[in-house]
């Protein structure tokens, strides 16, 4: 599978939703949408984040037991995870008759009970688009912050939702911090199955967002597991 991240066909899409509509139709190619709530609470201190305490406290660097580590400890960004196992951001496909956005808040009802009144999500929180050839359809994600109690409130009340238990087995919070073993966190998170781009979706967002520091993705990235016996 081939994704293109930009390309002059996405130019056009990223205007806004209305167009991204019409040049879906004009051109026949389904759009798809996807959304991450998020906290953030970060510090711009992005090395505070690379350590958090390790059960027995080993490894931890003095210095960064300080108000920035939770900080960045109250810094969230949802996912879920799918029926089939892999992870992916809650979303799907636009149906006929419907503008983007109204697709995109219609499936967050339907797969996290997304009080949508309070949160709507609209155009302005649009983040970036993709187009994949291969399944001629065009990705385009979403991004809304909210307030720390309020992400507690959106989880709590996502159990109720109606794709609960089927399509969507939950959803949870990604690990935006790294222990001292340099691995577990963020790094080892990566190395799950991601539906679709949305890999792709949540490190280009963590950046664009502010929330990571594109050497700490790579850092991430590139990151392997110590050897555990
Ligand atoms: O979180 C995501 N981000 C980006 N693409 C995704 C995500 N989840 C699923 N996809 C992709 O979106 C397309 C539709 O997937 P899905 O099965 O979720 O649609 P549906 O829920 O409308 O049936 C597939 O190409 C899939 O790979």
């Amino acid at each position: 599978m081939v994704w293109f991240p930009r390309t002059p066909l996405l130019t056009a899409l990223i205007t806004s939703s209305t167009e991204r509509l019409q040049v879906s139709r004009t051109l026949l190619f389904s759009i798809c949408c996807h959304f991450g709530i998020y906290c953030s609470l970060q510090s711009t201190d992005h090395s505070a984040r690379s350590y958090v305490v390790p059960k027995g406290g080993q490894n931890v660097p003095i210095g960064v037991l300080t108000a920035t580590l939770l900080q960045s400890a109250l810094t969230t960004l949802n996912m879920q995870m799918r029926f089939d196992g892999y992870i992916g951001f809650p979303g799907g496909l636009i149906d006929d008759g419907e503008s983007v956005v109204q697709g995109l808040n219609r499936e967050l009802v339907e797969e996290m009970n997304l009080d949508i009144v309070k949160f709507p999500v609209k155009d302005d929180d649009f983040v970036t688009a993709h187009f994949c050839p291969n399944k001629n359809i065009c990705l385009n994600f979403y991004a809304k912050e909210v307030l720390y109690e309020d992400i507690k409130l959106i989880e709590s009340s996502s159990m109720r939702a109606e794709d609960h238990g089927s399509e969507v087995l939950g959803t949870f919070r990604v690990p935006l911090y790294t222990m001292g073993d340099g691995y577990r966190g963020f790094p080892a998170f990566l190395a799950n199955n991601f539906a679709g781009n949305s890999k792709q979706q949540l490190t280009y967002s963590l950046v664009h967002l502010g929330i990571m520091s594109a050497q700490e993705i790579d850092d991430s990235e590139k990151a392997k597991p110590l050897h555990m016996d």
